[in-house]
Parts: structure tokens; C-alpha cells; sequence
């Protein structure tokens, strides 16, 4: 769907070591433990080869949330940098309500590849900024996204299509966790995002809501489009297997019931280009003059007359 058009979002939720990682991204040794990420690249980058009837343009970016801040997993100044150096990303919200994320930037990927090792340059740099401290890929929401535009040659009508990849920080509650200091700060930013996830949820899977709160945090504002708006949405819970983490599996589960409720409704993003728009109607005036002159005989000149410029 995705490569017709329309928005998809896959993410996963459950408790820390449930597997949420290991579904999303994958196990680092085998290659048949890949995640969905480097499926869905494989996928992708398969069938516009075999496509030859578009042209297609595939950007990538990745983000961090990490205690309500968004960072660029793909800023060239990560190497040098430590996470809370680099700009924050930031949301600006247009008058149509569109969200747009500043200082996150996007990279061309055309092949595979290359769309491989930009997943492998934001995994090293949530790698690095990792201390014993601060775990962050347990602790952070990590968002990878596909863009991917097409259009016909000639035709001006260009369809945009966005893939979220979404690996949620662990879901455990804090009072078991038992931790202080900044683990205690992560694991309440952790809790009060997830917490404002589920309010989204609930919001969208009652009827005659008017007000969904995406605007409490950055994750529900960032998702807005995927959670209850023009989106594809896959939910994967990840739940332990051990019996001493039943309570925590079961709010998985409870959760999971709550967002299968909520009906989207996925429409086609197509728009003009202006650009080539404006080149096609410049040439069908550029015809039409020619026609003209040849059936008046009078050669028109560049220069609109006063009339037509009133
Ligand atoms: N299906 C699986 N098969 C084999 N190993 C798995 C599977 N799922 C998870 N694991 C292993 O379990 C461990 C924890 O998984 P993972 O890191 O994916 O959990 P997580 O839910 O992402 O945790 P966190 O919230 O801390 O990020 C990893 O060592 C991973 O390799």
C-alpha cells in the first residue's frame, strides 16, 4: 500500500526485553534474525525495480524521543557530539494541522543499501550515546521513517507515501522497576508518554470523541497522522513469557485489544507539482500563440497588452 500511496505506520509495544527490538531492527548476528526494518528496505527497493512504469524517490530519517526531546539518530555531527549537544528536533504545525518535524533531516536512498547503512549509521549513534546510565534504547522511542514519492514520467500528479517504523521504549510500570535518580526521570518521561499514548487510544476507540489529546506529547503528536488519521496502522505487542511478569503482559494484551477498536481511514496523498504544472500550462500557452498567429497572421509579441493586465 505503502508503494501506491497511501501512509503506513508498524510498531511495536511491550515491556522491556519482550522483543520489541528484536522485531523492528533485528538480531545483529544471524542474518535470518533480520527485523522488519531491513525486510520492509528489501521489499521496498525490490518492487521499484521492478517497476519501471514510475519514478520513484526514496528518502529515509530517524528519530530519537528520549525524555520528550527528539534528537536525529542521522546527524552528521552525531559522531562528535554527545546526544544533549546535538539540536533538538522540534514540531511546527502548519494551518492545515500537518506536523512537520525541525531539525530532522532526510537522506536519498537509492538503492538497498544504502537505505541499509543509514539504519546501521542511526543504530551506532543510539549506540554511542549510551552509558551504562543511560541504556537509551531501552528507554527512548525510536521512529524510522520511509518517504517514498512517485510519478508517472510526464504527468505532473506526484503521490507521497510515509513508512513509520516505531520501536517504543519498554512499557513496565515504575513503582516495579524500583529505581531513582535518572532512571527514575526516564522511566516517569517513559510512563507519561506511553500513558498519553493510551489516552490517544482510548480517545480514538470511543465514538463521538471531538477532542483526541495528540498534542501532550511528542510521540502522539509526531504518530498523530498514524495513530487516528490517514494511516495503515500495525500494531505487534511483545510480551514475556515468564510468569512473574503476567501483569505486565496482560496490559500488553489489554492495550493491543484497545487499538485494534480504532478505525482509520487511509486516502491516496496525491498532488500536483507546481513546477511542472506551471512548465506544462506555459507550453500550451506557448502552442495556443502559435496557433493564433498562424489563423490572424499577426505575429503576438511577449508583452501582455494594458487590457489583459487589468
Ligand atoms: N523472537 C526472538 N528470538 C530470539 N531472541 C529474541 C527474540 N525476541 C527477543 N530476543 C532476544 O531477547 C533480548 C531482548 O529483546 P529486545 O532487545 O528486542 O527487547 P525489547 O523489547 O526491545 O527491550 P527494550 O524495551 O529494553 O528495548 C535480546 O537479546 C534479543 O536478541
Amino acid at each position: 500500500s505503502v508503494l501506491a500511496g497511501y501512509n503506513g505506520t508498524i510498531f511495536a509495544y511491550g515491556q522491556t526485553g519482550s522483543g520489541k527490538t528484536f522485531t523492528i531492527t533485528g538480531g545483529a548476528e544471524r542474518y535470518s534474525d533480520r527485523g522488519i526494518i531491513p525486510r520492509t528496505l528489501s521489499y521496498i527497493f525490490e518492487e521499484l525495480q521492478k517497476d519501471s512504469s514510475k519514478i520513484y524517490t526514496t528518502h529515509i530519517s530517524y528519530l530519537e524521543i528520549y525524555n520528550e526531546c527528539g534528537y536525529d539518530l542521522l546527524d552528521p555531527r552525531h559522531e562528535a557530539s554527545s546526544l544533549e549537544d546535538l539540536p533538538k528536533v522540534t514540531i511546527l504545525e502548519d494551518p492545515d494541522q500537518n506536523i512537520h518535524l525541525k531539525n530532522l533531516s532526510r537522506h536519498q536512498a537509492t538503492t538497498e543499501e544504502e537505505a541499509l547503512n543509514l539504519l546501521f549509521l542511526g543504530d551506532t549513534n543510539r549506540m554511542i550515546a549510551e552509558t551504562p546510565m543511560n541504556q537509551a534504547s531501552t528507554r527512548s522511542h525510536c521512529i524510522f521513517t520511509i518517504h517514498l514519492s512517485s510519478k508517472e514520467p510526464g504527468s505532473a500528479t506526484v503521490r507521497h507515501a510515509k513508512l513509520h517504523l516505531v520501536d517504543l521504549a519498554g512499557s513496565e510500570r515504575v513503582a516495579k522497576t524500583g529505581v531513582g535518580g535518572q532512571l527514575l526521570t526516564e522511566a516517569k518521561y517513559i510512563n507519561l508518554s506511553l500513558h498519553y499514548l493510551e489516552q490517544v487510544i482510548i480517545a480514538l476507540s470511543e465514538k463521538h470523541r471531538s477532542h483526541i489529546p495528540y498534542r501532550n506529547s511528542m510521540m502522539t503528536s509526531v504518530l498523530r497522522d498514524s495513530l487516528g488519521g490517514n494511516c495503515m496502522t500495525t500494531m505487534i505487542a511483545t510480551l514475556s513469557l515468564e510468569k512473574r511478569n503476567i501483569d505486565e503482559s496482560i496490559s500488553t494484551c489489554r492495550f493491543a485489544q484497545r487499538v485494534a477498536l480504532i478505525k482509520n481511514e487511509a486516502v491516496l496523498n496525491e498532488e500536483i507539482d507546481p513546477r511542472l504544472m506551471i512548465a506544462r500550462l506555459q507550453k500550451e500557452v506557448q502552442e495556443l500563440r502559435d496557433e493564433l498567429a498562424l489563423v490572424t497572421g499577426e505575429p503576438r509579441t511577449e508583452a501582455l497588452t494594458e487590457a489583459e493586465l487589468l
